[in-house]
């Protein structure tokens, strides 16, 4: 791989031990993806910030690094809310790990924001074709398919070398090629809200790290918000950076429709609805709500009481823009949570049985929190915490 003379230097050490073995990481991964050479990119947003992902080994790594990132950077979802972990159920043991963890981010300079919806914060879109090197897979695939930037499914580490370099390698989704659907998903029926999150959860599991172009032959174009549970079903249950919808998504019309294609039946889709029970807890958020969903939760919980523990994920960006909507919401008993979520944190072990409207979530709720999973639509999960609805079936 061809290197700058600045990266050779960064590369022998003379920029310091720290830059020098991200640099290597760098190196590596552009040595086995063949890149031939770094490119600069626009941000970066870094997961393995949690304690109960990383632990004590990722906590120690993180605080011997003694360098400061070279472009504007984010974090994923820590393990707590940084304010409300007593009332969350988190020890002052973790809690105490965890802010170490982030005040070790803090002096790298990385924006304290933990969110894995980095594109609803000011600023934080990125423009169609920039490079990035982002790491939680929904905003891999946001800023892929929805917003047209290009980023790898970064790991914690690589995102984290990127930072501090400035850098990433130029090898998969930043080349013209790897950007092109080798398969179609043609949907011939309906589709609206939490149907997205179920199509991401059947199709990820049979298209692997494909890229696909999807035909939705009689729905209306999906809102941006159904095009992010899409995407992150799609990177959960399958390897998906990049999709493209014809009509709707930036680069679909810049391809041929592929030979290759399923045809989705209905049915296969009503089967995601089918993960039913008695939920002790029901959360929304994954991927953190915008704006518009945390509106729609305030008009359903205006003026109600919930009757079972309900929690909205969201960034501390959109809770404190929207404090208003956040006193509704809370004035019915449910929580509005900030900087973590349903799957990264240890209060959610607590649970036996958690309702979701995500697909990702459904997908990781069992071997992360070790409880059953449960799916329904927005609105339904909001019924049966409040009651109205007995049963999540
Ligand atoms: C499950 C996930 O959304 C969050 C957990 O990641 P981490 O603890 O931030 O490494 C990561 C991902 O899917 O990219
Ligand atoms: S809310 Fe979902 S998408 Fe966001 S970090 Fe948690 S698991 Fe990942």
């Amino acid at each position: 791989m061809y290197l700058e003379r600045d990266e050779e230097r960064i590369l022998s050490g003379e920029c310091g031990v720290d830059l020098q073995k991200a640099m290597e990481i760098l190196v590596t991964l552009g040595k086995i993806y063949d890149a031939r050479r770094l490119i600069p990119v626009k941000s970066a947003q870094i997961a393995g910030v949690s304690y109960k992902t990383i632990g004590d080994a990722g906590l120690e790594w993180v605080k011997s690094i003694d360098a400061e990132v070279a472009v504007p950077s984010i974090l994923n979802p820590m393990g707590m809310d940084r304010e409300e972990w007593e009332q969350m159920g988190i020890s002052r043991d973790f809690y105490r790990k965890q802010m170490e963890i982030l005040d070790a981010y803090r002096r790298m300079g990385i924006r304290l924001e933990c969110t894995c919806t980095p594109y609803y914060l000011p600023g934080g879109a990125p423009s169609f074709g920039d490079h990035l090197a982002w790491s939680e897979s929904s905003a891999v695939s946001f800023a892929n398919s929805v917003l047209g930037a290009r980023t790898n499914r970064e790991s914690g580490i690589s995102a984290l070398a990127a930072a501090l370099i400035g850098k990433t390698p130029c090898y998969g989704y930043h080349l013209d090629e790897n950007r092109i659907p080798s398969i179609a998903i043609r949907v011939p029926f309906s589709l609206s809200g939490s149907d997205f999150g179920a199509l991401g959860y059947v199709v990820g599991d049979v298209i692997g790290d494909r890229v696909a172009i999807f035909e939705l032959e009689k729905s209306p174009a999906p809102s941006d918000d159904e095009l992010k549970a899409l995407g992150a079903a799609l990177a959960a249950t399958g390897a998906v950076a990049l999709y493209h919808v014809k009509g709707r998504t930036p680069e679909a019309d810049l391809f041929e429709i592929p030979e290759d294609a399923i045809i989705l039946e209905e049915k296969e889709l009503h089967r995601v609805y089918e993960h039913a029970g008695i939920p002790d807890l029901i959360a929304l958020g994954c991927p953190h709500l915008s704006m518009k969903e945390l509106e729609i939760a305030a008009e359903l919980l205006r003026g109600k009481r919930v009757k079972r523990e309900l929690w909205l994920c969201i960034s501390r960006h959109i809770r404190d823009a929207r404090k208003d909507l956040v006193r509704i919401i809370e004035a019915s008993g449910a929580k509005v949570i900030s900087d973590t979520c349903m799957v990264v944190s240890p209060a959610c072990d607590r649970f036996d049985c958690i309702m979701t409207d995500s697909g990702k979530a459904l997908k990781y709720i069992p071997s992360m929190c070790g409880a059953k999973a449960v799916f329904g639509k927005f609105r339904r999960c909001i019924e049966v915490a409040l009651g109205e609805a007995d049963e999540a079936t």
